[in-house]
């Protein structure tokens, strides 16, 4: 992931937190600025309240890098409040450019952003205290246990009361299920119990908004299980929950909402089911009589026919699958199984993007 104009933009537009979060001469300092800090004490904004507005409005948003890369190109995001909203794009599609944008890590060259209502990045300093963010991987120190991990972070937020620290750090680890590792070093954690350590960090305090930039890169199957239940757990409790990934299923399997983005473009956005929909299903038809089924559905009006050894399937279009069955038996083709064949994210995209996609990273 490039990130060099973006660690030199850092400093300006972010108020004192980003500076302040890395225990000074930590192993992986830079690392560690990337996670956007704990910074104040509780949130104004009910869940009720996040509901009903966008979290997340960008309009025209814009970043041409020096050198002429367009990465993020006329950027038009909703994200509505209480959403799980997947933003879904191939590696080099913008998603981590996006980000630090909405964070004040990167300038826009053109457009603009708000969240929870506010401009961004002139208000920040008001909006930050309620969203928490991890962009890139965990950095902690090796040798130091999650909760002293978590103590280190929550002294480097000057807004932090060092008098409720104990409370908030329990809190934060079995928010994550890492309650009972609280005391074991960080080094021997598993990949997605560091990643949930992570997002410990980042709900040191109640958060409106949680910004997550591909929590699950690297993690093997059982991490991403532990990380996307947690991120399901996190949006139940009212947080919207931002997070960017390029890999389809997970999209599918915890995301409200989603927006898909190809070569820096926003290519749709919308609630997953109303995606899904625009794909006609397709049925298919289990039979010896391959020709006969074939001939029938094609009578029915159905599209897109495909025959195989025993089977036929068929765009279903807007025919009932019980008039198909009806047909098929009344034109005495013995139906050995019919199935409706749901489109998957991943045929959708193909659709919207006319090209394939990356599904395995
Ligand atoms: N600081 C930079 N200077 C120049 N080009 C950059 C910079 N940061 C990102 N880019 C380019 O902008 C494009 C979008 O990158 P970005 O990191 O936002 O994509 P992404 O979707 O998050 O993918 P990845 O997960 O691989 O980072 C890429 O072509 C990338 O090379």
């Amino acid at each position: 992931m490039t990130t060099g104009e973006g660690a030199r933009q850092a400093a300006p537009p972010r108020p004192a937190p980003s500076a302040a979060l890395t225990p000074p001469g930590h192993p992986a300092e830079e690392g560690a600025r990337r996670m956007v800090p704990a910074v104040a004490t509780s949130s104004s904004l009910s869940a009720a309240s996040v509901s009903i507005a966008p979290a997340i409005v960008t309009r025209g948003l814009t970043k041409r890098f020096r050198g002429g890369q367009v990465a993020v190109d006329d950027l038009n995001l909703v994200v509505p409040g209480g959403s799980v909203f997947g933003f879904l794009g191939p590696n080099g599609s913008g998603k981590t450019t996006t980000i630090r944008m909405l964070l004040g890590l990167v300038r826009p060259t053109g457009g603009g952003c708000e969240m929870l209502g506010r401009p961004v990045p002139d208000g920040l300093a008001a909006v930050l205290p309620k969203v928490g963010a991890v962009v890139e991987g965990p950095a902690f120190y090796p040798y130091l246990t999650g909760e002293a991990n978590l103590r280190r972070y929550d002294a480097a937020d000057p807004a932090a009361d060092p008098r409720t620290v104990r409370l908030r750090v329990a809190a934060a680890l079995d928010r994550v299920g890492l309650g009972a590792a609280a005391g074991k070093r960080y080094r021997a954690y598993s990949l997605g119990m560091r990643q949930r350590l992570a997002i410990a960090a980042a709900l040191l305090t109640p958060r409106d908004l949680l910004i997550l930039d591909e929590p699950t890169n690297g993690l093997d199957p059982q991490g991403t299980r532990e990380v996307r239940s947690l991120i399901k757990d996190i949006a139940a409790d009212g947080t919207t929950v931002f997070v960017s990934s390029h890999l389809l299923a997970e999209v599918e399997q915890m995301c409200t909402d989603l927006g898909v983005m190809r070569s820096g473009r926003l290519v749709a956005q919308g609630p997953l089911g109303e995606l899904l929909a625009r794909r006609a299903p397709r049925v298919r038809v289990e039979t010896a009589q391959v020709a006969q089924a074939a001939s029938v559905l094609h009578h029915l009006g159905l599209t897109g026919l495909r025959t195989g050894d025993a089977e036929v399937t068929a765009d279903l279009g807007t025919v009932l699958p019980e008039r198909v069955n009806a047909a098929l038996v009344g034109d005495g083709v013995a139906v050995r199984g019919l199935a409706v064949l749901r489109p998957s994210l991943e045929e959708v995209f193909v659709d919207l993007t006319g090209e394939g996609f990356d599904v395995d990273g």
